[in-house]
């Protein structure tokens, strides 16, 4: 027998996209099921039409948003079913509320139903949540085109294409095969669910598609019908990322860290400030002193200036040397020179011309006290050596010596240098200026005192804007020059985006909280890959997981911002500042130290490891004197909304992922 190789024959087809959604057509939301659709057809249904059915195709795809409006979206379909479209799929409006209509507007258009692909849909997502019975998917044939109706969510979309994926090259064959589309509805059925055992499971895992994660979330044209899963549930385990997961990559905390500091590099100002207003912040240049200090000889203690070489004996009290006053500056050389003469001193008072030593009080006697005509007498006990008990000129700080480093923090004791020296202001780097956004709808002021019913206090807000004042002992002072409050923002693009905009415009640094996990109102990633570039979407640990960076640069001016993007549990608000803010905002601020001390401790109890991800323990560490090293102490349940385990914890216990418990040394 002679094979007869084929040359692939080049095909045209059109494909149609349609995104059903009032609030996707409004610009309140973006678009996501749309773009990932056409994503699978081109990058694998394409790839297996033509492996299929042994063809080169020209695959155009058509896309088109109309909201949840009967007219819109049959206008729409008809125009492409009249141009002989071969696929046209909807997103969107299939669910239960009033404005869900899809699939009252494709009904009518269809000639013969397909119930194969709606119970392969329904199946796929029902095997995953209950839920899925609330989707209402049509799906038939009319002439050239096969239409079906897939969910809003962009994980069922996924999902449920992938599902059918497989029946798709037999399916279009066969349509285009009998333009008059008289298929027997039994034959094509049973073709439908036969092409699931030529494409084995092995073949559908190789386009993704896994069910080892829980969680799902439908949502229909962008509405959210309250039964979203997401979270809680749409931890997609360590690396077990699946078609429903997060398109971007996990990374570690060191990599992430390190992405951060290299975009913070060349965001630094300079500026000069009184010293009074330098605390905590890294000074910019190296200071040195001009004069030396003490700027003249001083003395150390309270007693009398005294000739070394005079010994023991009687002395003479020509007069006094006071800290800042006294008379001894009046007299003469010729007084000062006569034997057995000394001055009465004070600590810190400067030592008279010709005298050498300091005999403190303790070790000199009075023998006659000063009358109106008559000096004071006393007796030196001891002898002194020379220079003894004297601050010699420049003995604390000479003149040029280096007291503080570029990158060196300004402290107290930095301050009071500086101002010994008679340096009054100083060169700094700026901290950072910040801007503070609470994400979500459920929020209301903290201050309410009355909170609705499925609502809850922001405390997001205060807690951040706190954390960077306490934490800016380490980065300067924060006054509110430096640190705004945004607000509450809603899960809304529009109300997002004017945010984030706004605050770029006068911000080096955003810090967000919430929507940045998988639910249908987690608008901030996709709403900072518009604005910005995203640097990372997912961070290897626990909590914290969602933490997304960003930057977005001015065109105009060049202005760049980073954008921390706080999942909003408010425990990983927190863990996620110390871990990545707090390094970035000392760097910018030119500080030479910027990551939090790391020391070792033992576990003063024994705790359960993460098997998935490296876990951020909190918990209280003290120094146990009997065993001369630190022990921890868990503060306890560590889910991420609990803000309770965040209090009395001082330190952060860096747990690495493993199964079961854990008993022993471990870094902190
Ligand atoms: N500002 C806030 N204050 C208190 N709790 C918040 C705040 N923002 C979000 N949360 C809570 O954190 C949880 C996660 O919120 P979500 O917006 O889904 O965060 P993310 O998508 O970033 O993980 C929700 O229970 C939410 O109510
Ligand atoms: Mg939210």
């Amino acid at each position: 027998m002679t094979d007869i190789v084929q040359q692939p024959q080049l095909q045209s087809w059109e494909v149609g996209v349609l995104t059903i959604s009032d609030r996707v057509s409004r610009q309140q939301a973006i678009d996501q099921s749309g773009p990932e659709l056409i994503k699978i057809i081109k990058e694998q249904l394409k790839v297996i039409l033509e492996s299929q059915l042994n063809i080169t195709l020209k695959l155009s795809v058509i896309y088109k948003v109309v909201p949840d409006d009967i007219d819109a979206i049959r206008s729409i379909v008809s125009q492409w079913i009249a141009k002989d479209f071969r696929m046209i799929i909807t997103t969107g409006g299939t669910g239960f509320s009033p404005r869900d209509q899809t699939p009252e507007a494709i009904e009518p258009l269809i000639k013969k139903k397909t119930p194969g692909i709606v119970v392969a849909m329904l199946k796929s997502s029902l095997d995953i949540t209950a839920h899925a019975m609330l989707s209402r998917p049509v799906a038939g044939i009319t002439d050239m085109s096969l239409i079906f109706t897939l969910p809003g969510s962009v994980k069922a979309v996924r999902e449920n294409f992938i599902t059918i994926m497989p029946a798709l090259p037999h399916a279009l064959a066969l349509i285009a095969s009998d333009q008059k589309a008289s298929l027997p509805e039994s034959h094509q059925s049973k073709d439908i669910n036969k092409q699931p055992t030529s494409f084995s499971s092995d073949d559908s895992s190789k386009f993704g598609v896994s069910h080892t994660q829980g969680g799902h979330g439908h949502s229909h044209g962008g509405h959210s019908h309250g039964h979203s899963h997401s979270h809680g549930h749409h931890t997609c385990g360590g690396n077990k990322d699946s078609v429903r997961g997060s398109k971007y990559p996990m990374i570690d905390v060191d990599k992430a860290v390190s992405i951060i500091l290299e975009q913070c590099k060349d965001i630094k100002t300079v500026e000069s400030v009184p010293i009074a207003e330098s605390l905590g912040m890294a000074c910019a240049t190296s200071v040195e002193s001009v004069e030396p200090f003490p700027p003249f000889r001083a003395s150390i203690k309270d007693g009398y200036a005294v000739r070394s070489v005079d010994g023991v004996g009687q002395y003479v009290v020509l007069g006094s040397s006071l800290a800042g006053g006294g008379d001894a500056h009046r007299l003469t050389e010729q007084q000062l020179k006569a034997e057995r003469s000394c001055v009465r001193i004070t600590t810190g008072a400067m030592m008279p011309e010709g005298y050498d030593a300091v005999v403190m009080v303790e070790d000199t006697q009075i023998i006659t006290k000063a009358t109106e005509s008559q000096l004071e007498v006393i007796n030196v006990d001891v002898a002194v050596a020379v220079g003894q008990d004297i601050r010699a000129v420049g003995s604390d700080i000479k003149a040029g010596t280096t007291v503080l480093n570029k990158g060196d923090k300004i402290g107290a004791a930095e301050i009071g240098l500086l101002a010994t020296l008679g340096v009054t202001t100083i060169s700094v780097f700026k901290p950072p200026k910040i801007t503070i956004i609470s994400t979500g709808d459920e929020l209301m002021p903290h201050d309410t005192k009355e909170v609705k019913e499925g609502f809850i206090r922001d405390s997001n807000s205060l807690t951040l804007s706190s954390i960077v004042k306490e934490a800016s002992q380490h980065f300067g002072e924060v006054g509110a020059q430096t640190v705004k409050n945004y607000g509450i923002v809603k899960d809304e693009l529009e109300p997002l985006k004017e945010a984030l905009v706004k605050s770029a415009e006068c911000s080096d640094v955003i810090i967000t909280s919430g929507g940045v996990s998988m639910g249908e109102l987690d608008l901030v990633k996709p709403l900072l890959e518009k604005l910005g570039k995203v640097h990372f979407g997912r961070v290897n640990m626990k909590p914290g997981k969602p933490l997304t960076f960003a930057t977005i640069e001015n065109g105009q001016t060049g202005k760049k911002t980073l954008v921390f993007a706080l999942p909003g549990n408010p425990v990983s608000t927190m863990v996620t500042f110390y871990l990545f803010v707090l390094p970035a905002l000392r760097q910018m601020s030119g500080h030479s130290q910027i990551n939090l001390p790391l020391v070792e401790t033992k576990l003063g109890e024994r705790v359960r490891m993460d098997p998935e991800r490296p876990e951020y323990h909190r918990c209280f560490i003290s120094w146990d004197f009997n065993q001369s090293c630190f022990v921890s102490q868990s503060t306890g349940s560590q889910a991420s909304c609990r803000l309770l385990s965040m209090k009395k914890s001082n330190a952060l216990l860096i747990l690495p992922k493993k199964e079961g418990l854990r008993s022993k040394k471990e870094h902190l």
